[in-house]
């Protein structure tokens, strides 16, 4: 089937410009949406508990700030995008009470819908605009005049309006610029989970990590596995990007292509795509959710002792000390693009 792909053209800013927006969450997606949808002239306000630490970063931006019941209260279109473990207690303290007939329920991701630990009112729109990219990179290609693509999904039509209203929201944070898709929250999630898992994240981190640990047991310089393996992999996506994997391989050398045929394979093989395919499975049963959600309960002690793990690993300190030197690399990530 052939997805359905949105424009700036086709959303109309006005049905979100007439709405008063609050913003539950301001770290990586809440600080792109509310400083875009501010940009793009919406009212926006932004709901944080008492002591958060996000209070001050959103403060510093000259955003309105209350406490996520106040601004659920205020607000005509709730945008939730705090932690997805924190979105169930989240929800019923402070959104559920002041979640009236009309309003509309928006999420950048769909675990808790999909998963069923949210449940809404039947007399709520619910819907979802969620970009295909980092936060800071959605807004520093807002900042920059351009998007990141976004697929959009409708759970709930309770008004009727539900899905060009998600479009105007979309067209807000720049998101038309490069194309919104119409998606369900099914789709969405376990697509959404499986890249990250499979692919973006674990998939990406664990090939980087395993060919720099062989080059450098084997003896070759940290420095150089650290370009091979790191470095260079984002001017190699790059030319994905830009023209497929077909213009990858246009680029490089003949030499590196018939690599790519014939060793590629062997790394990626039956055995990696079986492991995919349980991943998925994990994913759609809600094995993988259920099992987060009870690690986020527990204190979270696998998470913190992987990201401490991850953090020592050998490649983390070499590439400290060469991005050191190419002071275009080391771009800050900050609250304003
Ligand atoms: N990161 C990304 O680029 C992407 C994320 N998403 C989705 O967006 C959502 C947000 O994720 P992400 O931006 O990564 O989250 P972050 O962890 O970067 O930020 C979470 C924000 O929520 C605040 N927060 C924590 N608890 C609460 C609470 N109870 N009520 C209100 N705010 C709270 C945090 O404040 P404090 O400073 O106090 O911790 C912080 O400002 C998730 O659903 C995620 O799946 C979707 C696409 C990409
Ligand atoms: C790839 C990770 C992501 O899904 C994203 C940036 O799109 C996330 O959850 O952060
Ligand atoms: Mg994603
Ligand atoms: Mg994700």
């Amino acid at each position: 089937m052939t997805a359905e792909v949105f424009y700036d053209d086709d959303a109309d800013l006005a049905l979100i410009q007439s709405k008063k927006v609050a913003v539950l969450g301001y770290g990586s997606q809440g600080h792109a949406h509310a400083l875009s949808l501010r940009d793009s002239g919406i009212d926006v306000v932004i709901g944080l508990p008492e002591g958060s630490k996000s209070r001050a970063k959103a403060q510093e931006q000259g955003l309105r700030v209350l406490s996520p019941a106040e601004a659920s209260a205020e607000a005509d279109v709730i945008m939730v995008l705090a932690p997805d473990t924190a979105q169930r207690s989240l929800y019923a303290d402070a959104i559920a009470p002041n979640l009236t007939a009309g309003k509309a329920l928006l999420f950048g991701h769909g675990l808790n819908i999909r998963y069923g630990f949210i449940t809404p009112p039947a007399d709520v729109d619910v819907a979802m605009v969620a970009p295909k990219g980092p936060g800071h990179l959605v807004r520093r290609q807002y900042v920059d005049g351009k998007g990141v693509p976004c697929l959009v999904a409708v759970e709930q039509d309770a008004t009727g309006t539900a899905f060009p209203l998600a479009l105007a929201y979309t067209k807000a944070i720049g998101g038309t610029r490069a194309g919104a898709i119409r998606t369900t929250f099914k789709e969405e999630t376990e697509t959404d989970l499986f890249g990250e898992q499979a692919v973006l994240c674990g998939g990406a981190s664990a090939l980087v990590q395993t060919g720099f640990e062989v080059l450098t047991e084997a003896g070759y310089a940290p420095e150089i596995a650290y370009f091979e393996c790191l470095h260079e992999l984002k001017l190699i996506v790059d030319l994905m990007y830009e023209g497929g994997i077909a213009r990858m391989r246009y680029s490089v050398s003949d030499t590196a292509e018939y690599g790519d045929y014939s060793r590629g394979p062997r790394v990626v093989d039956s055995r990696v795509k079986d492991e995919m395919r349980k991943i998925l499975s994990e994913i759609q049963s809600g094995e993988f959710a259920r099992e987060w959600i009870a690690e986020d309960d527990a204190g979270r002690p696998n998470f913190t002792k992987w990201r401490a793990e991850g953090a020592a690993h050998p490649i983390e300190e070499t590439g400290k000390k060469l991005r050191g030197m190419m002071s275009w690399v080391d771009r800050p990530i900050t609250e304003t693009a």
